[in-house]
């Protein structure tokens, strides 16, 4: 018989890597993880002092920061082999890193677009996503384990905008990751789902938006949301990882979790 008693341990013993985890919605992610029992969360992240002051916070016997570069590889698969040699498996990748644009110049608009910044925004937000997916998969295909990859994606991937045209490109590509990493992967058990957060106030918010500070964030936030009295935080998102990655999703794959507070639907 189904066991259906509410559980605050999702993710009891379970192995996790979280990519872009020094900050926002990878960071409040890494908390649920460790407060739903999960036995080891990696952080990896290229800010170090902010990813191991996380760790530092979550508990070094639950919680590693370590330097990754997902534009790099050799760097995401040392991430991932030394985290299955330290923990025995992987169970969860959470492949969340991303940059809002590479530029602080120039915004991507199709008749000035940089393509040297299109270059390395897509290496971070596309290539470090595909790195990550394809390196957590092998680990868990030879481990045999029926792992959950969750990535993260935006309502930037359902939508034109008038400008960012590099990021929408990057956003519009995980989905097409997702979908085609889901149908490969069912084979051995592993599910393959993404979250699309709507506008959330973290640095890379205030970055694309040229926020000066929480209040002006707050401004975009609550202008993109069709549901009011509350703000999109990086804990709803949190939330939705946490679902995707536990048995409370176990025949959910190749999905687009969109947690936006109608952000989609009043657009489009
Ligand atoms: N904030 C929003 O409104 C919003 C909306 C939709 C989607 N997203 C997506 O959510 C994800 C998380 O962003 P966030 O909003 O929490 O922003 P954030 O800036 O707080 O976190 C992003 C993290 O990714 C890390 N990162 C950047 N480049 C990296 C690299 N090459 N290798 C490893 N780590 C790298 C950063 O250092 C940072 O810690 C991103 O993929 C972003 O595109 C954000």
């Amino acid at each position: 018989m189904t066991d259906t008693t509410p559980s605050n341990n999702k993710l009891q013993g379970k192995v996790a890597i979280i990519t872009g985890g020094a900050s926002g919605m990878g960071e409040a992610t890494a908390r649920h993880f460790a407060a739903h029992g999960a036995r080891a969360v990696v952080i990896a992240d290229v800010q170090d002092e902010k990813g191991q002051n996380v760790a530092a916070s979550i508990g070094p016997n639950i919680c590693t920061y370590v330097h990754c570069d997902v534009s790099d590889e050799e760097q995401v698969k040392t991430l991932v082999d030394t985290t299955v040699n330290t923990y025995g498996r992987l169970d969860i990748m959470f492949s969340n890193a991303g940059v809002a644009r590479a530029t602080q110049t120039c915004d991507q608009s199709v008749l000035d677009m940089e393509l040297s910044a299109y270059d390395k925004l897509m290496a971070v937000n596309a290539r470090g996503m595909v790195a990550c997916v394809k390196h957590a998969a092998k680990a868990m295909v030879e481990g045999r384990v029926r792992g959950s990859i969750v990535c993260t994606t935006s309502v930037a991937a359902s939508i034109g905008c008038p400008k960012y045209v590099d990021y929408v490109m990057s956003k519009h590509a995980v989905l097409g990751l997702v979908r085609s990493a889901s149908l490969q992967l069912g084979a051995y058990g592993i599910r393959v789902n993404c979250v699309t957060p709507g506008a959330v106030g973290t640095p890379l918010l205030k970055d694309m938006f040229r926020c000066e500070n929480d209040e002006e964030a707050d401004k975009v936030v609550e202008s993109c949301s069709i549901l009011k009295g509350g703000m999109l935080r990086p804990n709803n998102v949190a939330d939705a990882v946490v679902f995707l990655a536990s048995g409370d999703s176990e025949f959910v794959t190749g999905h687009n979790l969109v947690v936006d507070a109608g952000f989609c639907v009043k657009v489009g």
